[in-house]
């Protein structure tokens, strides 16, 4: 078992009815953030919504936001994010220039800074810049879309990045992000991930709050499912 500190959970709100996330964000007062996919349209194909909709949500939601930057450029555009009142920042890896600076410009703007790596992105590279990290994220679909299939071979990187943040010591969060859901979160959170991004999973499901507290029950417990 990994022995996360605490198990958060993040509902994206990808899978929510966008012409009414005000009510959505108030239907996921009991998670821990709310999960905002920023795409761009050029990093993945698919593109959602920019910092001026995110001012809008942080000052509503009954929850801190987390927004996921699947965007080109994050270097000039994540700490507006944190500007607009995210209070974590995740950028990708694989489209960031200067990991570091970015990392650094983030804090300074008062959100907590957070690296993203795509399924085919190994960690093993980017071990050093966990000083400048309060989470990383390992993506367990490809970046672009809600409602994919868990990839299962991803939790291998999961236990790695575990690993490294136990050994460096500190609190850096590990966090899962794709098809995570009732079936799916045990086997993350037993691999060491301690934040739970699922869309499809909450959004989704009759009841909102029910499904955020067996997700809950379930990153516990994997062995009660
Ligand atoms: O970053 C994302 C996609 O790129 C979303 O956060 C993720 O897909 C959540 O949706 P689901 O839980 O339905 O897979
Ligand atoms: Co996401």
């Amino acid at each position: 078992m990994a022995e996360p500190a605490h198990l958060q959970i993040s509902p994206s709100i990808l899978a929510a009815d966008f012409a009414h996330l005000a009510r959505e964000l108030q239907a996921i007062e009991t998670a821990d953030w709310a999960h905002v996919d920023v795409m761009d349209a050029h990093f993945v194909p698919n593109l959602t919504l920019g910092q001026p909709v995110v001012e809008a949500l942080a000052k509503v939601s009954p929850v801190p936001l987390d927004c996921h930057l699947m965007i080109d450029d994050p270097d000039r555009w994540a700490p507006d994010y944190a500007e607009a009142g995210a209070s974590s920042v995740t950028f990708h890896v694989e489209a960031v220039a200067d990991p570091v600076g970015t990392a650094r410009a983030i804090r300074a703007a008062g959100a907590r800074s957070a690296m993203a790596l795509k399924p085919g992105t190994p960690f093993g590279p980017y071990v050093d810049l966990l000083p400048e990290l309060d989470m990383v994220l390992v993506m367990t679909v490809e970046p672009g879309f809600g409602g994919q299939s868990f990839m299962e071979d991803q939790l291998a990187k999961v236990r790695e990045v575990r690993a490294a943040v136990r050994r460096r010591g500190g609190e850096i969060w590990v966090q899962v992000d794709g098809g995570v859901a009732q079936d799916t979160i045990g086997r993350c959170a037993e691999a060491g991930a301690d934040v739970f991004v699922a869309g499809s999973a909450v959004y989704g499901a009759e009841n909102v709050a029910a499904a955020i507290a067996d997700l809950r029950r379930a990153a516990a417990d994997p062995s009660e499912v």
